[in-house]
């Protein structure tokens, strides 16, 4: 047996391609080798294995697959290597149509052309032979230092099949670097074509607001790598850094992406009513009741670049994130709440408003409202205990942060429906909001869709219904628009209302998704 061993051993050793001998097959080979053996029990019963037709068939496939070259053909190597600069180092790599994955630069000083970058996991990278430092000498034979970084990457991309590089190796880094794991929201869209900072356009990585990526490196404090989350493609692209999209972000906002006072609904600068709308069985409160601060409803949003996240999934009996609802006035809010409170009564509930108005006769406290005192509001008020709050006809009203957390510990779904800016001060790990963007489809659809429709006029106080103008559904076209461009980033699904049955069942089913499974939350979420 050990004979056998040795033998087997022996092929193993000249693996993969096996010198086969006059039989001309490894099976018949052996076989021919043991028969000349005394017969053992093991040696007999191999034999009869190797007598096999399927055993036969294997081998005969071994030894094709074995007699094969896989190795790509290359050109001779050079023969006016420098023996001079003992340092040069010849690569070569066989390129397919994957790009090579690194950037070159000419370095000011002494105008060499260096490996700028290795986009990780890209051919280079695993090639494992070409470094950042390193300095381009030639590719292909071409001298490269009378050349401008574009011109070499033109050769770099006609050539295929085998390029040959002629290097001077740089300093090593060595510190091997293991593969990264933080993962980002992406705040804004990322067309590289588009960008003229960048500096390979097609090491660029292209992502849509919403994606998550994987950042790779961040040892660039400008151009990160990352991949997009769940694709093959091992390799990385270059993005703009936090630090830098920030920077240039600020430099070139205009100022028209802020949603102004004036251009906002002028009928109705109504920031709070939603919140208030269903619980409130009192429908002589007008909708427009409530002024706002201006400051709080039009800051500035913070500037837009990634969010860090990790996988989230709610356990079992824990609590709720809670169910933010954000869109136009008229875009159908309150219809798809009362919808889904209806649906499902125990599941889903909506928070109690407080106000500082006298309690009526066929009001209860803590049904219609919190009725509470003007003082008491107005302490309320400063200790931050609103999410919004309002003042009309002389009293408060509002929504508290408690009433939000006394619907969340009885397990249910709370719905909530705030102004965009009021957004950020929930988005904290106690809350955990998912935000749904309701939006209204084209005004061609508005017209057809909403012809029974009625809104609550603002007109009066006493709430009366009335059809929908051409006007509300522009002003509800263009706030959305606008709503979309300065908090787009906060929003994690957005629906559009067109058809309502098509638009709830599509809120209920993303509503089923984050209570049961994995997804994207910041990472901050999951520290406290
Ligand atoms: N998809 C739809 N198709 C037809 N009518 C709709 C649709 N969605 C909502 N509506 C109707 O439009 C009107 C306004 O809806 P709703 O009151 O829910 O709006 P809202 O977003 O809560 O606005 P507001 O805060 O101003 O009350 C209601 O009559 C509602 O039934």
């Amino acid at each position: 047996m050990t004979q056998i061993h040795e033998r087997l051993q022996h092929y193993e050793d000249r693996s993969p391609a096996p010198v086969l001998d006059s039989a001309g097959s490894l099976a018949t080979d052996l076989s021919e080798e043991l028969h000349g053996r005394s017969a053992s029990g093991d040696t007999r019963e191999l034999l009869k294995l190797l007598a096999k037709p399927h055993i036969k068939s294997l081998l005969s496939v071994h030894d094709t697959v074995a007699q094969k070259s896989y190795d790509p053909e290359l050109p001779p190597l050079p023969d006016d290597i420098d023996d001079d600069e003992d340092s040069v180092k010849i690569i070569r790599l066989v390129k397919n149509k994957e790009p090579l994955g690194a950037t070159i630069k000419r370095d000011e000083q002494t105008g060499a052309i260096l490996v700028a970058r290795i986009m990780r996991g890209g051919a280079a990278d695993r090639s494992g032979l070409i470094h950042v430092g390193d300095e381009l000498r030639e590719v292909n034979g071409i001298p490269v230092d009378d050349k401008k970084p574009d011109e070499i990457i033109h050769i770099l991309a006609k050539s295929q099949g085998a390029i040959t590089f002629k290097i001077i190796p740089g300093i090593k880094d060595e510190a091997p670097s293991k593969e990264p794991k933080m993962f980002v929201r992406t705040l804004f869209d990322y067309d590289p074509a588009e960008d003229k900072a960048i500096p390979c356009k097609e090491a660029g990585l292209s992502f849509k607001k919403g994606d998550i990526l994987q950042i790779m490196s961040q040892d660039d404090a400008t151009w990160w790598q990352a991949k997009q989350n769940g694709h093959a493609n091992p390799r990385a692209g270059l993005i703009p850094s936090k630090q830098f999209q920030e920077r240039r972000f600020a430099l070139r906002r205009p100022a028209a992406h802020v949603l102004q006072p004036n251009k906002i609904s002028n009928r109705r600068l109504s920031g709070f009513r939603r919140s208030f709308r269903l619980s409130r069985r009192d429908k002589k409160t007008n909708k427009s009741m409530y002024e706002c601060k201006k400051s709080d409803q039009y800051d500035m949003a913070d500037v837009p670049t990634y969010e860090e996240v990790t996988a989230y999934r709610r356990q079992s009996g824990a609590k709720h994130r809670l169910v933010i609802l954000v869109g136009p006035t008229g875009v159908g809010l309150n219809e798809l709440k009362r919808k889904l409170l209806i649906s499902d009564p125990q599941h889903f509930s909506v928070t109690v408003p407080h106000t500082s108005r006298p309690k009526r006769n066929q009001e209860s406290e803590g049904v219609e409202y919190h009725f509470i005192s003007k003082s008491i509001f107005e302490t309320d008020i400063h200790s931050n205990k609103f999410v919004e709050h309002g003042e009309y006809k002389g009293n408060y009203y509002g929504t508290s942060l408690d009433s939000v957390r006394s619907v969340l510990s009885k397990n249910k779904v709370c719905l909530l429906d705030v102004q965009p800016h009021t957004v950020k001060h929930l988005r904290t790990a106690e809350f955990k909001p998912y935000v749904v963007f309701v939006k209204p489809p084209s005004i061609e659809r508005l017209r057809e869709t909403r012809r029974n429709a009625k809104v609550i006029s603002d007109k009066d106080d006493r709430g009366s219904a009335k059809s929908f103008s051409e006007d509300d559904f522009l002003e509800m076209v263009s706030t959305a628009q606008q709503m979309e461009t300065q908090y787009g980033h906060l929003f994690e699904k957005v629906i559009i209302n067109d058809d309502l049955t098509v638009a709830f069942s599509e809120l209920k089913t993303s509503l089923k998704k984050v209570e049961t499974e994995t997804h994207w939350v910041p990472i901050s979420w999951t520290h406290s």
